[in-house]
Formats: structure tokens, C-alpha cells, sequence
């Protein structure tokens, strides 16, 4: 058994598994598997540190063409969407937000411009990256940037995908904050063939991250924020059941069928990389989480009918979400005023931020 506690604080821990001492052993093991005793990330692949160089072919960057710690070496929060575009907006909404400059007459660069892959944006202790479509893509970033950490020596980051879902009896734009990631057969790890047999990696998220983001909704928000399983499939038409594809070989009532029987078993929403995200997070001991939008209820339709403009009100929802996670972080390391730029947090809801600011005591 093993769990999500953030591997610089597993000795406190208190889980309640069957045997605690198992557990804490556990994370014991996983916190030295992962962490350097600095804190710094550590890879779970003794290959690595005997290369000459790491050419991080999908990001265009490389450990002896580029000084990753000087460029990277101060990152805490690394969040990923889908697509280019969100990521450039989330990273101009997260330097307003955190009040962070750049120098006179420069703009953000995308950094990975010349993989032709993937974007990536740098604000400050935040990375924005673009990760395409489904598990085998947002995988091979994950591979390239849990190794970007290792390079860089970054300490105990924290990982958010901000993405979009179809919900399941929740009407569009409101906001799935994710406590479990399974599969399209509802089994919660992914799977991946190496080698010829198959691996089984636990998705696990950090629980307690989820408690605190949802604890950052505002009883103002003008939509739902909701915790729950996600479904996370390896297609967006037959695997989600939609009608709509190209091909489809089962009737409506089926899929109804399938939606009301995983919406029992608690999935709220379905989308397209939860599993790896959880998967490979977890294994590098690298605390995640995982805030979509949902674009419609699928137990009432399966096209994207919104106009334009709501899909993209609806999309700032998680990032607003995740901006009050790191706005509360970096003011509890005294890097940001809490009344400066602390916005809505602060000036709305004292008592909620008091609420919010006991839980974190024990942060690193
Ligand atoms: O909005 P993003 O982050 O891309 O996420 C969702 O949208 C895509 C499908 O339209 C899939 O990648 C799915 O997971
Ligand atoms: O229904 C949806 C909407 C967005 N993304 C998905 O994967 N599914």
C-alpha cells in the first residue's frame, strides 16, 4: 500500500491504513527513491545521472545545452492543459495574479517553441505547459519535464493539470477538482505495456491538495466547484460513448446505460489524461491534482454546443482556482502581500483563508 503525502513531510504523516508502520515505511522508501535529502527531485532511473548529456528532445532542451538550474531552479508549481493557447493565457493571468514583472519591453517566450511539440511559459516559480491530446502525450511530457526537475534540482514541486471534461450530471462550466482517476473500465492505474508485459502504475492524486483547492471556492463563484472520480479514456468519441463519432456499434440506451452505471459508481466527469498525470506523478512522488471544466452534461448530449466566448469564461474557472492555490502559497512563504496581490482570497473571505492558512501549517 502507498500514499500521496508529500514525500518532505511523510514522517507526519498520519494516514489510516491497516498497518501505519507499513505505511510510514513506505513512504519512507518512496521518499528516498524520489528526494534527494535536500528535497530535490530525484530520478527513479540510475541511467540518467551516467549520461553525458539529457537531450530533452519534446521540450528543445538539453542538460549541457542550457544551465537548467539557473533556468529553472526556482520553479514550485508546474501546471498543464491541453492546448497551446490556454497555457500562454494561464501564464499572463498567473504574472498578473502573482504581481510578477518582466523587464521593460519583453514579453513571455515560449520556451519549447522549437520542438514544434509542446509550449512552455516561465512566470517566476511557475512553469505553464501545453500537453496535448490523451495519455501517450501528456506521458512523454511528464517523462521530459519530472526529468527538467531533476536536472534543474527543484524542490518538492507541485503539479496541476487545468484541463476540460465532459461532466456527468453537471451542466457546463462547473468545475471538477478530481479525487481519484480511472479508467474507461473504471480500474484506477494505468496501464502500459514494457518490454512485452504489461505495468501497473497506481493514479493516485494527493488527497489533502484536493481538500485545500476545494476549500478555495468562493460561496461568490458564479458556478459549482464538485470533488469525484474521473473517468479518463483513450478516446474522445467511442471511449467516451459519445454518438457522434465517425463509428458507433452501440444505441443510445447503451450508452446511457454505461453513463448512469459509472455515474453511480461516483465518476463525475470524463476526460482524457487524469490517469497518466495521477500515474507518473505519483511515482516520482510528486504531489498533483488534476481541476477540469466541464463543457456540457453528458447525460444530456454529446456536442460541444457552447458559443466561443463561454468556452473560454468557462476554461479561466480552474485557472482561477489554481491561481488562489498559488497566490496562498507564495503569500504563506511571505513572497506575496496579502494584501497586495492576494485578490479575492484575502479581502472576501478572512475566515475561509484562516481556515485554509491552519491546514497548511505543515507545508515545506
Ligand atoms: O482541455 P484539455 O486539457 O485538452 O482536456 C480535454 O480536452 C481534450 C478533448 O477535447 C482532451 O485532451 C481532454 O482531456
Ligand atoms: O466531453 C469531453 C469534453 C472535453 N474533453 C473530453 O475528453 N471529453
Amino acid at each position: 500500500m502507498s500514499c500521496n503525502c508529500p514525500n518532505s513531510r511523510w514522517n507526519v504523516c498520519n494516514s489510516n491504513g491497516a498497518n501505519g508502520l507499513q505505511v510510514e515505511s513506505e513512504h519512507r522508501h518512496q521518499a528516498n527513491e524520489t528526494r534527494y535529502p535536500d528535497g530535490t527531485v530525484k530520478l527513479r532511473n540510475p541511467n540518467i545521472e551516467l549520461m553525458d548529456q539529457d537531450i530533452l528532445y519534446h521540450l528543445a532542451l538539453g542538460s549541457e545545452s542550457h544551465d537548467l538550474v539557473s533556468m529553472f531552479g526556482d520553479v514550485k508549481f508546474v501546471c498543464m492543459g491541453g492546448t497551446p493557447k490556454r497555457m500562454e493565457q494561464f501564464a499572463y493571468y498567473i504574472m498578473e495574479e502573482i504581481g510578477h514583472k518582466l523587464p521593460a519591453g519583453t514579453m513571455l517566450q515560449d520556451i519549447s517553441q522549437y520542438s514544434y511539440r509542446y509550449s512552455m511559459y516561465k512566470v517566476g516559480p511557475v512553469l505553464s505547459i501545453s500537453h496535448g491530446m490523451g495519455i501517450p502525450s501528456v506521458g512523454i511530457l511528464l517523462h521530459e519535464v519530472i526529468k527538467l526537475m531533476y536536472h534543474a534540482k527543484v524542490r518538492d514541486p507541485i503539479f496541476f493539470r487545468i484541463g476540460t471534461c465532459g461532466g456527468i450530471g453537471l451542466e457546463g462550466g462547473t468545475v471538477v477538482i478530481t479525487e481519484d482517476a480511472v479508467d474507461g473500465m473504471m480500474q484506477p492505474f494505468l496501464e502500459l505495456s514494457v518490454l512485452g508485459k504489461l505495468v501497473k502504475r497506481p493514479a493516485k492524486l494527493d488527497k489533502k491538495l484536493a481538500r485545500e483547492l476545494r476549500a478555495l471556492s468562493e460561496p461568490d463563484d458564479p458556478y459549482e466547484t464538485v470533488t469525484g472520480k474521473t473517468m479518463c479514456t483513450y478516446d474522445f468519441y467511442e471511449g467516451q460513448g459519445r454518438l457522434d463519432g465517425a463509428f458507433c456499434d452501440f444505441t443510445e440506451s447503451d450508452k446511457m446505460q454505461y453513463l448512469n452505471r459509472i455515474h453511480k459508481a461516483g465518476v463525475v466527469n470524463i476526460e482524457m489524461e487524469s490517469l497518466s498525470f495521477a500515474a507518473l506523478t505519483h511515482h516520482a512522488g510528486i504531489k498533483s491534482a488534476v481541476i477540469c471544466v466541464t463543457l456540457m452534461d453528458r447525460l444530456k448530449g454529446d456536442q460541444v454546443l457552447a458559443p466561443k466566448e463561454v468556452l473560454d469564461e468557462w476554461q479561466q474557472r480552474p485557472c482561477s482556482l489554481v491561481s488562489r492555490y498559488i497566490k496562498r502559497y507564495l503569500s504563506m512563504k511571505g513572497h506575496l502581500s496579502l494584501d497586495g496581490h492576494c485578490g479575492s482570497m484575502c479581502v472576501k473571505s478572512p475566515r475561509r483563508f484562516k481556515l485554509v492558512q491552519q491546514e497548511s501549517e505543515n507545508y515545506d
